[in-house]
């Protein structure tokens, strides 16, 4: 069987496959570029599936007749079901199957195969039953995912002194942590109700010490217990999620905002669940349209309550003036949740309700919020404050009432669409250059100094300058969570290679020109690829068509004698979107050649 024969068998086997359209008997895996394929050298090295809508059951026996695969990437698809048969893949190096509906068991020998594995990344989603025993034989592991599943029982003894990044949090796990893995964090174990020993305050009992895999009767209780609180929890956090998909329903089929159709109704309710000073929960909830929080303290009473402010330029607030405020929901990114807040003294702020940072140590959090707090540039949009909880984290910045570029270039053709003329969007591309050149500096160590550009990222003042918001989260949020969540990640780099740098900003300040100067909304931005325009292929193919008029939003060619000047970034634009890093611009020369355009 070839290659190609052994991946169409591959394909065979998944449901929704649209995005593997590439993949056809007459080309060739390697020399034709199929999707998701990385070949080193004419042999298939890689495969990397990931945000496709994949579903259906994986034909691993395809696989092994792929000799060189030494990646597997399908994450954030829908695959669901019991874990594939993986572990027939002696060699594989990576099995990423982060963000899928997998569930039950992992087989109790899954690993012992699988020697060279050095990333196993099984995070979200629904594996149950014990960690295998045979993690212990992975000497090679270096990273381990396993967080935001329901694993149940003690943690193996694993011992590799290869084990750089290990995460069992938010499980049903229990026991004694074994002590060589004491060197982790407490993030690394968070969310697991029974486990003690260090690195948690949590001494063990003797019971803890002698807790053995499943069959005990105490591990049984005491999931049990665990399955009550989780219910429990999630009860509250359905109340929250129902209201926010209320209200979202309409963005979620198109699977982005259009900010302004969505007000709150009257009767309805928002929860914004927030733990009190004391770690107990209490409930921030709005009410006809009003955030509100249902117990108060003392604590909140006075000044500013649970609010760091870290930029005091809309003055002091504190968590009781936002409760007291009348809210909207905004949306549901990638990202978290967001509100508009009007409070009472006529400042309007959004309150992001971060997911996913619930592994951060305070003083990480608190020092990286007064680092974005200090930023000062007029195309940059600094946070007001922050509120930290062990499980939750908000997020406060103004609130800038034109909106996102996304809603002025795509949520209507009103009167700010008709203003978007080509000095216009001059003015905004110009500013955003300007923005992630700020970024670029202030962040230079980051690999990713903003992460997430895209236009529903970029807020527009009422004179069109543009600000940059929910940048540098890349080092706040695990790998497995940002690769979901961040814009940058959907870039060749990581998509093909598995890796991000400053460059993937640049592959997206080049989707966001293109959006611009196209009108069109990206594919790119949607989970699933489906919808929207593929702007990259569309854009190459009319230049290698020689059509390249063709692609500019008429509303801008119409009115315009500037038409070298747009061209002209367009092909800069097509320069920041090279497939290939090292042949792409970087963000110094891509700025430099945008600000020489002109009017
Ligand atoms: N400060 C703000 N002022 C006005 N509108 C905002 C502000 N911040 C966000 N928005 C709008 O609220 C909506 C929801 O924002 P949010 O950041 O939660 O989602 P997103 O930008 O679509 O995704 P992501 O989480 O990946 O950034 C977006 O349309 C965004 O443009």
């Amino acid at each position: 069987v070839s290659d190609k024969e052994a991946l169409l068998r591959l394909k065979k086997s998944f449901i929704h496959a649209d995005a593997l359209s590439s993949w056809v008997p007459n080309s060739s895996p390697c020399s034709d570029n199929w999707y998701g394929v990385i070949c080193f050298d004419g042999i298939i090295t890689g495969l990397h599936l990931t945000n496709l809508g994949l579903s259906g059951n994986i034909d691993v026996e395809a696989l092994l007749e792929l000799r060189g695969l030494r990646t597997i990437s399908m994450m954030n698809n829908s695959f669901s079901g019991p874990i594939p048969d993986f572990h027939m893949l002696g060699a594989l190096k990576s099995l990423l199957l982060t963000g899928n509906n997998f569930s039950g068991n992992i087989p109790n020998d899954f690993f012992s195969h699988l020697t060279s594995l050095k990333k196993a990344w099984l995070s979200y989603n629904q594996f149950n039953g014990t960690i295998p025993e045979s993690v212990t034989q992975a000497t090679h592991l270096i990273e381990l995912h396993l967080e935001k599943n329901q694993f149940t029982g003690p943690i193996p003894p694993m011992n590799q002194t290869s084990l750089k990044q290990l995460d069992l949090s938010n499980n049903m796990l229990e026991g004694e942590i074994p002590k060589s893995l004491s060197i982790f964090g407490v993030n690394t174990f968070e969310g697991n109700e029974g486990l003690c020993g260090k690195p948690l305050d949590k001494v063990c009992t003797e019971k803890d010490k002698t807790l053995m895999p499943s069959t005990n009767e105490t591990v049984q209780n005491s999931s049990n217990n665990n399955v009550i609180v989780l219910s429990f929890l999630a009860v509250i956090t359905l109340i929250f999620v129902l209201f926010a998909y209320g209200n979202c329903s309409k963005r979620r089929e198109h699977e982005f905002i259009v900010r302004g159709t969505e007000s709150m109704a009257n009767d309805q309710t928002v929860e914004i669940h927030v733990l009190s000073s004391r770690g107990r929960a209490s409930d921030y909830s709005s009410h006809k349209g009003r955030l509100k929080k249902s117990t108060s303290s003392q604590h909140e009473k006075n000044g500013t309550g649970d609010l760091v402010i870290v930029n005091d330029a809309k003055g002091t607030f504190g968590l009781s003036d936002l409760m007291k405020a009348a809210a909207e929901v905004l949306g549901n990114g990638g990202m978290g949740s967001a509100y508009k807040a009007l409070m009472a003294n006529g400042v309007s702020v959004v309150v992001k309700r971060m997911r996913e940072m619930n592994t951060l140590q305070r003083e990480v959090f608190d020092e990286e919020m007064k680092r974005l707090g200090r930023l000062r540039h007029k195309n940059i949009l600094t946070p007001l404050a922050y509120h930290f909880r062990k499980e939750e984290k908000l997020l406060i910045s103004e609130y800038i009432p034109k909106g996102s570029l996304l809603y002025v270039l795509h949520g209507d053709r009103g009167i700010c669409h008709n203003e978007l003329n080509w000095p216009t969007r001059l003015k905004i591309i110009k500013g955003i250059a300007r923005g992630m050149g700020f970024l670029h500096s202030e962040f230079a160590k980051h690999d990713l100094p903003h992460g997430n550009l895209k236009s529903s990222n970029v807020l527009l003042c009422d004179d069109y300058e543009p600000l940059l918001s929910d940048f540098a989260f890349n080092a706040l949020v695990s790998t497995p969570f940002a690769a979901q969540a961040l814009f940058a990640y959907k870039t060749p780099d990581y998509i093909q290679y598995q890796k991000v740098s400053p460059k993937s900003d640049v592959y997206c300040l080049g989707i966001t020109i293109l959006e611009i100067l196209t009108g069109k909304f990206p594919s790119q931005y949607l989970i699933t690829g489906k919808g929207g325009t593929d702007v990259v292929q569309w854009v190459l193919t009319a230049i290698s068509e020689h059509r390249l008029q063709e692609v500019l939003d008429p509303d801008i060619v119409s009115n315009t004698s500037s038409l070298n000047q747009i061209l002209r970034l367009l092909h800069i634009a097509v320069a920041c979107i090279e497939s290939n890093s090292e042949k792409r611009l970087d963000m110094r020369e891509a700025i430099r050649r945008i600000q020489e355009v002109q009017l």
